[in-house]
């Protein structure tokens, strides 16, 4: 190599500064210029923070100023051994990406070393963006590097916050956790006034998208519930049913997905019951007992309602017994111990009624678990039920009460009279739109509540509940007028549901013929069942005499419910199939692809498991004339059903290269697959 004009060279700027920001051989006489323009070596910038760049004053670097990325220096794409102290002290000043329009300035804010520490790699969201307002805007992320960060315990770590540095103005407004306003979305600025519109501006005061609730806050506020709304399914994941326009281009042998299995709206109504039965309370244990007898996991019901503890309060629990969801209505401060004898009379008569539209009684005990002497109801439990009067009226969206809905829910509340009257029982108040619940479709209603608080604090539960006893009889009657009242109550709304305004309630002294007669919206025939049912004459009401005002709507009934049940037959059908071939996959799946059998001589062309391999590229990667990847559900399902049911149809399987082929019945392939997976499981 020729020797250097020293002369020549000192003008010229080292290209070891250039590439790696230093030059080793700058003391033992390097030629080339290590002047006062070169950018700043990484140690002086680790020994004297002045050096560094100041991200408030960033400017526009030129070429030479900035060294070129490397990504042996650079801090950023160094990876870190946890631990290593040449590392742990190792930085670099800068790295920069420069273009005509945008320049994008990294830099490091401490002395020490950043490592793989999810904790210290939270700079990318605390980056700090600079607005700058000519013509060119720079991005200027800085890193802040918090020092002693080279051993992370991700167990003793604290909880992950996407801090703000200095230069990031934290948002104290920790109302809007956690969806971030609208302004700040995505770290934006939306204002920027910048004359070149189309360059992304980012201000020193952007708000981090997501932030969290100040760890060390007192008015730290817990979901009430959980799984909290915000981390609920994504339901919209679901491939949703394919347009008209597109399930005319399937071949005569093909079948959309969601022609195979459950419609959309179904298994979206199953699954939010399924969610709501497993939620949890989070506090269960300090403010609700965790277990109160044989039940556990209780979860308020009315949970917004303050002061639960001190009202008649509904729970959701688990059974210790049988595992399964039940309702636990708590009746609180009782003032004495109720006579076993009294609780257990209770229980043998409700117990007794089994009436489809009643929701039934399983339990009564008291307990001294909520801090009180309280008595408790245990009731089925029906995930997402609403009252009457909340999914006509209240609940969004609202479902417009019809003169169809009105005749159906006539024909079950007489059903549910017509039970618990034949048991010598009645229903009393609780006969109202608040407590009778929608529990499915098509308008299926189960009445929640009887006379049981009645009963409990009547001292002369002998009479109440005797055989013969006439009270009894003028409590049944008022059955009639209850239903009547809530009937009308209905009746009167019909076009209230449509609107906003909060339904009219009427109590039974309100009521008279007059407004009954006045009600346009409703058929003469129901007309006459509610004045049947709302008279005060002295001729004894009862169910024989009622039904023959409407006994032509039961059919009507029948009709609909034995439709849905035939539909519903019809969906869990096509459902069937799929634990079966689930489990099916997943044995295949064990057995297919495992690393040890790549090297294993029973599974290579010749051996004995290669029929597996040829089956599962024949079910799941087959491709057409083109060697295109063919989709098809249906062969994949048929495949899949003859080797479950393993028949004696035969199959040729052919190698990729076409050379050999097997021909094998699916009886034998599943032969093969069981002893397969036998002997790997045993
Ligand atoms: N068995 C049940 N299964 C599912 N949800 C229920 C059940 N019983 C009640 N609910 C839900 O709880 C809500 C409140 O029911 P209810 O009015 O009986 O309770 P409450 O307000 O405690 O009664 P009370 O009027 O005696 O104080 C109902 O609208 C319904 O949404």
């Amino acid at each position: 190599m020729d020797k250097i004009n020293p002369d020549w060279a000192k003008d010229i700027p080292c290209r070891n500064i250039t590439i790696y920001g230093y030059c080793k051989k700058e003391k033992e006489g390097c030629p080339f210029k290590h002047g006062d323009n070169a950018a700043p070596s990484a140690t002086a910038a680790i020994n004297d923070p002045s050096t560094l760049l100041d991200v408030g004053e960033a400017t526009t670097p030129t070429m030479i100023s900035v060294p070129k990325f490397n990504a042996k220096v650079s801090a950023s794409f160094t990876p870190m051994i946890v631990g290593s102290d040449s590392l742990a002290t190792a930085t670099t000043s800068a790295s920069a990406i420069t273009n005509a329009g945008s320049n994008v300035i990294m830099t490091t804010t401490s002395g020490t070393a950043s490592t793989a520490n999810p904790i210290a790699n939270h700079a990318v969201s605390g980056a700090t963006l600079l607005n700058n307002n000519n013509s060119s805007s720079n991005m200027s992320i800085s890193i802040p590097t918090t020092a002693s960060s080279s051993n992370y315990d991700p167990f003793n770590a604290p909880i992950f916050t996407p801090s703000s540095t200095s230069s990031i103005p934290t948002n104290t407004n920790t109302a809007s956790f956690p969806f971030p306003s609208i302004t700040n979305s995505g770290g934006m600025n939306t204002q920027a006034n910048d004359d070149n519109s189309s360059n992304m501006s980012m201000t020193n005061n952007v708000t981090p998208p997501m932030q969290p609730p100040p760890v060390e806050s007192n008015n730290l506020k817990y979901p009430s519930i959980y799984p909290p709304p915000h981390s609920l399914l994504q339901y919209h994941l679901y491939a949703p049913e394919q347009p008209a326009s597109l399930k005319s281009l399937l071949r005569p042998n093909e079948r959309s997905a969601n022609q195979l299995f459950i419609p959309n709206d179904i298994r979206e109504d199953l699954t939010k019951k399924n969610l709501s039965i497993l939620q949890i309370f989070p506090s269960s244990g300090k403010v609700i007992p965790s277990i109160v007898q044989d039940y556990f996991n209780l979860v308020p019901l009315d949970f917004n309602n303050n002061g639960f503890l001190n009202k008649t309060t509904l729970f959701k629990v688990f059974s210790n017994y049988d595992g399964k969801p039940y309702v636990l209505k708590r009746l609180p401060n009782i003032d004495k111990s109720m006579n076993p004898s009294k609780i257990s009379k209770i229980y043998q008569i409700w117990s007794k009624v089994n009436c489809t539209n009643l929701i039934k009684f399983r339990d009564i005990f008291q307990t001294t678990k909520f801090g009180d002497l309280s008595i408790c109801l245990i009731f089925d439990y029906y995930p997402n039920s609403l009252s009457l009067h909340d999914y006509h009226f209240v609940n969004f969206p609202k479902f417009p009460i019809t003169m169809n809905y009105l005749w159906i829910y006539l024909v079950q509340l007489t059903n549910v009279i017509n039970s618990i009257h034949s048991q010598n029982l009645y229903i009393g108040k609780t006969l109202n739109w608040r407590k009778v619940l929608i529990t499915g479709d098509p308008g299926r209603i189960k009445l929640s509540h009887c006379n049981f608080v009645d009963l409990l604090f009547n001292d002369d539960i002998d009479t109440v509940v005797s055989s013969s006893g006439s009270a009894i009889e003028r409590q049944q009657q008022l059955d009639y007028k209850f239903l009547g009242q809530l009937m009308f109550n209905l009746s009167v709304n019909v076009d209230n549901s449509n609107n906003n305004s909060a339904p009219r309630g009427y109590q039974l002294d309100e009521i008279n013929f007059q407004l009954i007669d006045d009600m346009k919206q409703i058929d003469d025939r129901f007309k006459d069942i509610l004045k049947y049912l709302l008279s005060d004459d002295d001729a004894k009401k009862n169910v024989h005499d009622l039904i023959s005002h409407f006994y032509d709507k039961m059919f009507m009934v029948l009709e609909s419910s034995q439709t849905y049940t035939e539909y519903m037959e019809s969906v869990l059908s096509k459902e069937l199939e799929n634990g079966r071939l689930f489990r099916l996959i997943n044995k295949l799946n064990c057995i297919f692809g495992r690393i040890e059998s790549r090297i294993d001589i029973n599974w290579s062309e010749s051996g004995t498991k290669f029929p597996i391999i040829l089956f599962y590229d024949y079910v799941f990667h087959q491709v057409d004339s083109n060697g295109k990847p063919i989709m098809d559900l249906t062969h994949v399902l048929r495949c899949l059903n003859k080797l479950d049911a393993g028949i004696q149809e035969k199959l040729m399987l052919v190698t990729p290269d076409e050379l050999n082929c097997i021909i094998i019945s699916y009886k034998e392939l599943k032969d093969l697959i069981d002893s397969t997976f036998r002997s790997i499981t045993q």
